[in-house]
């Protein structure tokens, strides 16, 4: 395997970060790995598993990596590459893994512009849980790690954050950077919005029928709600990067669920059965 790079940094060691941190251990990784965080018990903590071999709330850590990859929340981007930039050595890359990506990969090129080629990147794979406690072994085999170039990616520096993910067992995607945000305002941010709302719904009856509905859930509530426990920051941050594509989603959901009410409404079963049969297959087909 050719890893490429001596040094890998990790800005913001969470769930992501250090999960990347510890498949790149399990992998063979053979260089060093470092993070940054503003959370010192990240830090002590990630050095405990021994998912990264040392790291600092510093940013001045990151000067003798040769790659630095962002893990943060998408809304505090801006403000960590500028605390970063004075550290970033002549020979480094910065990539990421944050879940929007259009206009925000341009803002990071034009911040690194002149010290360092930036290549968007956004792994397809997660959980629920948050915090570098909650790291995932073989959390990116299999799935898929999108790269967003723009016409001004270095080529070369793509080229190696592709191979350093198929090292970790991913898939290679290559997405225009504005349409992976329509995209995933699609398969993945309205699902999380629509969920963390069934949970605000259910929260709603509850008080209608002065009956705490949460303790007599099943397995459908289960099954369609997990995710509306992630991280609220994680997710304030992708609904406000994302806006336009996440509120027009959200529009064609409406229209959805317009339609089935409707056919509720009229107790139209032959359009219920076929609203239900159309859906099915679809999600049947999905792997
Ligand atoms: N959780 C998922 O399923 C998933 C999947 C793919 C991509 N992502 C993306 O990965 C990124 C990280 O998500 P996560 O789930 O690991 O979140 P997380 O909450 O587990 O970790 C985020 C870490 O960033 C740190 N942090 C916050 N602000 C910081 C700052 N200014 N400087 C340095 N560190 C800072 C936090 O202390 C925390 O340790 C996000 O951009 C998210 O959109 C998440
Ligand atoms: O499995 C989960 O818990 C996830 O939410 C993972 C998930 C997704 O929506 O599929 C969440 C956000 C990411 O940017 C990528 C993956």
């Amino acid at each position: 395997m050719e890893w490429n790079f001596k040094e890998i940094c990790i800005v913001g060691l969470g769930l992501i970060g250090g999960s990347f941190a510890l498949n790149l251990k399990l992998r063979g990784f053979p260089g060093k790995i470092t993070a940054v965080d503003i959370n010192p018990e990240a830090i002590e903590k990630g050095i405990e598993l021994e998912v990264i071999d040392s790291g600092s709330i510093k940013h001045s850590i990151a000067e003798s990596a040769d790659l630095i990859v962002l893990s943060t929340p998408v809304g505090v981007y801006e403000e960590v590459l500028k605390q970063i930039k004075p550290f970033i050595s002549n020979r480094a890359i910065v990539s990421d893994l944050g879940s929007v990506k259009g206009h925000l990969v341009y803002r990071c090129e034009e911040i690194l512009k002149g010290i360092a080629p930036f290549v968007g990147g956004h792994p397809i794979a997660g959980t629920e849980k948050s915090g570098v406690e909650n790291v995932v072994e073989n959390l990116f085999e299999g799935a898929k790690f999108i790269i967003t170039p723009t016409e001004n990616t270095d080529r070369e520096a793509m080229e190696k954050i592709a191979n350093l993910w198929r090292n970790l067992g991913s898939e290679i995607v290559v997405m225009d950077p504005y349409h992976h945000d329509r995209v995933f305002a699609a398969v993945s941010h309205l699902p999380h919005v629509v969920a963390y709302s069934i949970v605000d719904a259910i929260d709603k009856l509850s008080k209608e029928l002065s009956t705490n509905l949460f303790q007599l859930t099943g397995g459908g509530f289960r099954d369609f709600t997990r995710i509306a426990m992630s991280d609220p920051v994680m997710w304030r941050d992708i609904c406000i990067e994302n806006r336009e594509n996440l509120l027009s989603a959200l529009k064609t959901f409406r229209e959805s669920i317009e339609k089935v009410e409707k056919l509720i409404e009229k107790s139209d079963g032959n359009g219920l059965k076929s609203f239900f049969e159309k859906a099915r297959e679809k999600r049947r087909s999905v792997k």
